[in-house]
């Protein structure tokens, strides 16, 4: 409690974190899993400055990343700990030699954080540890960021496997594993990887009560989509901490440039394609408050640790839910409440989706069992942000495998603010009604676009139709009885599941988008729709008012979901992703309508009424 106040300043411990520190102190190998800005480093600093535990000495931290690295070591000097970073495989600076020196020296430092790259790679390292743990000065190891032990594909990081050396060659020194992003099955990997022995799990729930969640239409354009962004943060966060999460670079840039020119907010970019001082410069401006709001992508998350962020927006949607926690994880880290607001847009869905099958940024393929991954990560999100009925705190969490009851979200979403009764409906009818429009229509007209598609389907009858003659289609008009909103959410499950997917045909300046099959699922389509009622509460702006001038809720300018496609023949501005900050992704050549065998849809039509019966996939 002396060092909580003494060398923290901090009054109290959070949960878990005391029960953490004693198991470790105690000897105990521990798991925490805390959500995002829960308090873990205080878990291994804390006890790192103590010469009472069971092991004493030196206390080594595994960390991910060397700029996280370096501002911990920072924090914790200006703290007056003895912290030292050994550094990464990568990089020998005259702070990993003075680290290595002390390590030699009578006067070993407290805490040591350093790569698992490092340690993999550096014969001199190998011998420090051998040596302190003869010496019996190795007090624990602390592995954070653990969930990288589990994760595959992209995040994967072989040398956090190898960390299981650890145990095998320093059996007696107590370890403590720590992440915000693992479910029961990754927690048991980690546990099993690095050979905790009957380790103490602490866990919690992931639920960031203080957040409150909301998902907005971006409208079509990016002077539009710019311009609802701006007028959220005015009416809403006027002079409050934020960050604009963009997908590419290019956004970055522009947003962060139009709302100061534009807007006259206070707006700075991030990202990893910048000159590392000018970057540097931009990111300690904001944590210093000399300018409030940064435009960045994802380069920018992990181990920022500002408390006041009050909002965190998303321009383009995330590519996962995971990354969607860790990003809204960056706000309200002081406990007080904040905003993440999502604007989503269909197209936005579209892009990432061709981006994850395209070859563009990467030298080789990646392999299709990753492909799928990132796929499926893409769907979830997708849903989240196209499920307008279910409460937006259990989607994210239901994610991460643990049951959320809703009424505990005490109108903290936008869903759980919205009024009205859920119902569900099987449209699985409906889909197989579709197929067969997408069949008959495909047959005669070689593209067409999603929205005249849907003017079709839903019985419209314009020039565009009676030119193409598909009035006369037998399925013409077979979606006359659904609303305009149930189509489109039918129409974009339909995507989501790949049954269809949208063809983007640069032509010029433009882009067009056409309807293509994929494939023909065996699935039943259920969605719920809310069958609108009074509002139960307010649309969420936890930190509504804070700045605002006159606390007036003003809602994002924001286009509906229908007008993505208003313009008839799907044009839209080209998307700028090419220069995305993550590396890769390869393109599968989607089936065009043409080259699908009619006998084929025939019988996977069958397939899907046969079986429709047997498996049951609710959303
Ligand atoms: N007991 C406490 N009382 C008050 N503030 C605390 C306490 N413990 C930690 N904090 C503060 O909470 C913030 C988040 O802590 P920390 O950076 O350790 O989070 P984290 O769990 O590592 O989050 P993330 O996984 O998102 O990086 C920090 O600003 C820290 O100072």
């Amino acid at each position: 409690m002396s060092a909580l106040k003494g060398i923290f300043g901090l009054s109290s411990f959070r949960k878990n974190q005391l029960e953490a520190i004693n198991a470790t102190l105690d000897g105990k190998d521990v798991f925490v899993l805390m959500p995002t800005g829960g308090g873990k480093s205080l878990c291994y600093q804390l006890p790192a400055t103590c010469q009472t535990g069971k092991t004493q000495g030196v206390t080594f931290v595994f960390s991910p990343l060397i700029a996280l690295i370096s501002e911990q070591v920072a924090s914790l000097r200006s703290k007056q700990i003895d912290a030292h970073n050994l550094g990464s495989a990568i990089t020998s600076t005259e702070d990993a030699r003075e680290a290595a020196r002390r390590l030699r020296s009578s006067a070993k430092p407290s805490i040591v954080y350093i790569t698992p790259e490092k340690l993999k790679e550096s014969a001199q390292v190998q011998e420090i540890l051998t040596d302190l743990y003869e010496a019996k000065l190795l007090a624990r190891f602390v592995i954070d960021e653990a969930h990288v032990i589990a994760s595959w594909g992209r995040d994967f990081r072989d040398a956090y496997t190898e960390l299981n050396v650890l145990r095998e060659r320093y059996p007696d020194v107590p370890i403590m594993a720590l992440t915000a992003t693992a479910n029961q099955s990754a927690i048991q990997d980690i546990i099993n990887s690095l050979s905790l022995r009957d380790p103490v799990c602490l866990t919690q729930s992931f639920n960031r009560s203080n957040l409150h969640y909301k998902v907005c239409d971006k409208p079509s354009t990016k002077k539009k989509s710019i311009e609802a962004v701006a007028a959220y943060i005015r009416s809403q966060h006027h002079n409050d901490t934020g960050i604009v999460y963009c997908f590419s670079r290019n956004d970055c840039e522009e947003v962060a440039l139009r709302l100061r020119e534009d807007y006259n907010l206070p707006a700075r970019h991030y990202h990893a394609g910048m000159d590392p001082k000018e970057r540097e410069l931009n990111q300690v401006d904001w944590l210093n408050g000399k300018y409030n709001i940064i435009v960045a992508t994802i380069a920018f998350g992990m181990g920022i640790d500002k408390p006041d962020v009050r909002f965190v927006i998303h321009h383009t949607m995330p590519k996962s839910l995971d990354g969607f926690y860790q990003e809204t994880g960056r706000a309200g880290r002081d406990g007080e409440a904040a905003d993440c607001v999502l604007f989503y847009a269909y197209k936005d869905s579209i892009s990432l989706r061709n981006m994850i099958c395209s070859d563009r940024d990467r030298d080789k393929s990646l392999p299709p069992a990753e492909k799928k991954r990132l796929q499926e990560e893409l769907q979830a999100v997708t849903r989240y942000c196209t499920n307008n009925v279910d409460c937006r705190r259990s989607l994210v969490l239901d994610h991460f495998g643990e049951k959320f009851d809703p009424a505990n979200c005490h109108n903290s979403c936008d869903n759980c603010c919205r009024g009205g009764v859920t119902m569900e409906k099987d449209l699985t009818d409906e889909t197989l009604k579709i197929i067969a429009l997408f069949n008959e229509m495909s047959a005669i007209t070689e593209n067409f676009t999603l929205n005249h598609f849907k003017d079709v389907y839903r019985g419209r009858n314009n020039l565009k139709i009676r030119d193409a003659g598909h009035e006369k289609l037998k399925s013409y008009a077979s979606g006359a009885q659904l609303s305009p909103e149930m189509t489109n959410r039918l129409m974009s499950e339909i995507t989501t599941l790949n049954i269809f997917c949208i063809k983007r045909v640069p032509v010029g300046k433009w882009t067009q988008e056409y309807v293509q099959a994929c494939l023909a699922g065996t699935l039943r389509i259920i969605l719920k729709f809310k069958d609108e009622g009074p509002p139960k509460g307010k649309a969420p702006a936890a930190a509504k008012g804070r700045g605002s001038k006159n606390g007036k809720q003003k809602a994002p300018e924001a286009e509906s979901f229908l007008s993505l496609y208003r313009d008839d023949d799907g044009r839209d501005e080209i998307s700028d992703f090419d220069d995305m900050d993550v590396s890769g992704f390869v393109m599968e050549q989607p089936v065009t309508g043409a080259a699908i065998n009619e006998d084929l849809t025939q019988s996977l039509f069958n397939e899907l009424k046969k079986l429709r019966d047997n498996v049951d996939i609710s959303y």
